[in-house]
């Protein structure tokens, strides 16, 4: 059973005090693994502006979106091709996406990005190159409060090369409403955590995501993750789990349909693929070894995807 008094905490990105702000995202990640995001810089009117260009293009019959088919993790990802919990036997995840990566023309990854025809949907890329570069910035703002969060130099994660051509990986989802097939294991986003650093979810006013916060206890307990109007919902990924030996939580969480159509966008901030993630020396000690060897970013995350897809 949902709880209906389950509440996440907020960050406000914006507060001067940012030595509490740290404490309360210190807090907020190691107790829930998630939290609101407030006061972030991006607008809403963009948020809203971004929900219009995705739905257009989903919308588009069936054909014209598969010439956009994913390619080197960028373009459109049709309906069940995903399947997030790799455990589960059912087929894949009914949802639709959309991938953008970087977008500096100097990286080669960026030359890889599709777009939709301009004559098609002509305001379709400049508001998803304005919405990346603005999500980017605030999540840069928010990494180095995490530096501080975990005691560390604020800018951290850029000495480590983390964010050296920072690798956003943009996903834009659409969650059909009717499913009609009455299968009771098919989810929107079936349960798993996310890969990378830390996710900045945006999402319409529509129910359906949920988080776990004891993934080894059972029965799992899920409980509804509220929408607050113009906030990020934030969430630490797998390689933060992987630098903080665990402080810091990588929750599991899922969208289960609820009958209602839903469109969010996902944006995964990871660091350079070449960045090693290696147990932080403030997260170990004697009795609490590194849980995890070193790994390189790029190929934690690229064997990761490789098991998503089926
Ligand atoms: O659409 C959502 O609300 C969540 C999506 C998600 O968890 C993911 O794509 O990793
Ligand atoms: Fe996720």
């Amino acid at each position: 059973m949902a709880n209906p008094a389950f509440q996440l905490p907020i960050i406000d990105l914006s507060s001067s005090d940012r030595i509490s702000t740290a404490q309360s995202i210190r807090q907020a990640c190691i107790e829930y693994g998630f939290f609101y995001l407030i006061n972030h810089g991006v607008e809403e009117e963009l948020f809203q502006r971004v929900f219009e260009e995705s739905r257009k293009f989903f919308r588009l019959p069936y054909e014209e979106k598969m010439k956009m088919i994913r390619k080197n993790y960028r373009g459109y990802t049709p309906l069940y091709a995903e399947k997030l919990d790799t455990s589960l036997s059912s087929k894949g995840d009914s949802k639709e996406s959309f991938y953008i990566g970087p977008l500096e023309d100097i990286a080669t990854v960026g030359k890889l990005n599709q777009w939709p025809p301009a004559e098609q949907l002509p305001l379709w890329r400049s508001t998803m190159e304005d919405y990346y570069q603005r999500v980017l910035n605030a999540g840069k703002a928010l990494l180095s409060l995490v530096a501080l969060a975990l005691n560390l130099d604020e800018d951290f994660f850029e000495k480590v090369g983390a964010l050296d051509k920072p690798n956003g990986l943009f996903r834009l989802i659409c969650y059909p409403g009717e499913l009609g097939n009455g299968d009771q294991q098919i989810y929107g986003a079936s349960a798993h955590s996310d890969y990378g650093t830390i996710t900045l979810l945006a999402a319409e006013d529509v129910s359906g995501l949920q988080v776990c916060r004891e993934k080894s206890e059972q029965p799992q307990v899920w409980e509804d993750v509220h929408h607050i109007r113009g906030a990020f919902i934030v969430n630490i990924g797998d390689l933060m789990e992987r630098w903080t030996n665990c402080l810091f939580r990588s929750t599991m969480h899922r969208v289960v349909p609820t009958g209602q159509e839903r469109y969010s966008a996902a944006f995964f901030f990871d660091p350079n693929p070449d960045c090693m993630v290696e147990c932080l020396k403030s997260c170990c000690s004697e009795s609490c070894p590194p849980r995890y060897p070193p790994i390189r970013s790029g190929d934690y995350i690229e064997e990761r995807f490789r098991l998503t897809y089926i």
